[in-house]
């Protein structure tokens, strides 16, 4: 048996530059790992094919789900006979902004790869993992790190200053297609993306908090109106950065203090069914 962990992330800043012919969205985003994590098991079976468990509701079993999908690509690609069953422990919210189904896509990409004994490039890692999701070549590495092109070209960053991290995430479906497709491109406000770098680079946690910004926010604050208030709630609790995740709904904050966070998280928990309280893994 194998197992691998697969983290949230979360965006400290996502701007979008321009529409592609493709239909994607050119985009530029520093994007971070956070201790907020499911957990998946890799177990080899003679039957040739891939089965997945999970217990969680919101989550399909079967070729909808982005681990199963990960899995079929990587036994047609390198030619494997033997079948995978995967447990997923499913932690991370569903359809928050946090890449939850991507990061579990990552997870059997590198998972596979331990358990045939592929002994697989990390570029041929990130090729398998391109054709999944925007976000999971991401996932793939983890850490923190500046993404262009639809996500996929990745630039390392040094790890964020450690300090807390609350999540609240409503009760709200969001599409990213939805979203991405309501961007005004004359409308947006750029997110200042070379000091979150410059922040990074210098570990001045108040100067990343100050320049947190997503240009999705507004869009999906426009669609559900308690995206707003939870982050007037995070601010009046005295929260030092707050911002929305990708698409959404989630929003975080982030503080030094774990007292502060410990408040903030209580602010929360009569108004969201889904508060959480972690630490930056960067
Ligand atoms: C917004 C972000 C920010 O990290 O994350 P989430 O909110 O999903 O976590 C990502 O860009 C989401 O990535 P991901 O969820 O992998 O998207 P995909 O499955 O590749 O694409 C879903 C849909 O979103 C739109 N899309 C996605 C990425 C991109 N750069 N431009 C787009 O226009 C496309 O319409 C696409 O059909
Ligand atoms: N392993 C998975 N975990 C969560 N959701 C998954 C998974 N596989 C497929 N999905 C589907 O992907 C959609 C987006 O889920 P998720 O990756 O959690 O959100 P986001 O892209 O907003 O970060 C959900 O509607 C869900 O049904």
């Amino acid at each position: 048996m194998i197992y691998e962990k697969a983290p949230a992330k979360i965006n400290l800043t996502l701007d979008v530059l321009h529409k592609r012919e493709d239909g994607y969205h050119e985009v530029e985003m520093v994007m971070t790992t956070i201790d907020l994590a499911d957990r998946l098991a890799f177990e080899m079976i003679h039957d040739d094919r891939v089965e997945i468990a999970s217990e969680n509701r919101f989550v399909p079993n079967d070729k909808r789900n982005l681990a199963f999908q990960a899995a079929t690509i990587m036994k047609e690609k390198y030619h494997i006979k033997k079948g995978v069953r995967i447990h997923l422990n499913k932690n991370i919210p569903v359809a928050a902004g946090l890449a939850g189904g991507s990061s579990d896509a990552a997870a059997t990409i590198r998972g596979i790869n331990r358990l045939f004994e592929l002994k697989l490039s990390q570029n041929e890692l990130l090729e398998v993992a391109a054709q999944i999701g925007s976000d999971v070549p991401f996932c793939v590495i983890g850490g923190t790190a500046l993404a262009k092109g639809r996500g996929e070209q990745l630039k390392p960053l040094p790890s964020p200053p450690s300090c807390w991290i609350v999540l609240a995430k409503p009760d709200v479906g969001i599409s990213t297609k939805d979203v991405y497709g309501q961007v005004k491109l004359d409308h947006i406000k750029h997110p200042n993306t070379s000091s979150v770098i410059e922040a990074l680079e210098n570990q001045d946690f108040l100067k990343m908090c100050a320049n947190l910004s997503n240009v999705l926010e507004p869009i999906t604050t426009n669609m559900h109106s308690k995206v707003e208030q939870i982050k007037s709630k995070m601010i009046n609790a005295n929260a030092t950065g707050v911002l929305m995740s990708g698409s959404g709904p989630t929003v975080f904050s982030l503080v030094l203090k774990q007292a502060k966070a410990e408040r903030i998280y209580n602010s929360l928990r009569g108004f969201c069914s889904e508060v959480y309280m972690v630490r930056m893994l960067g």
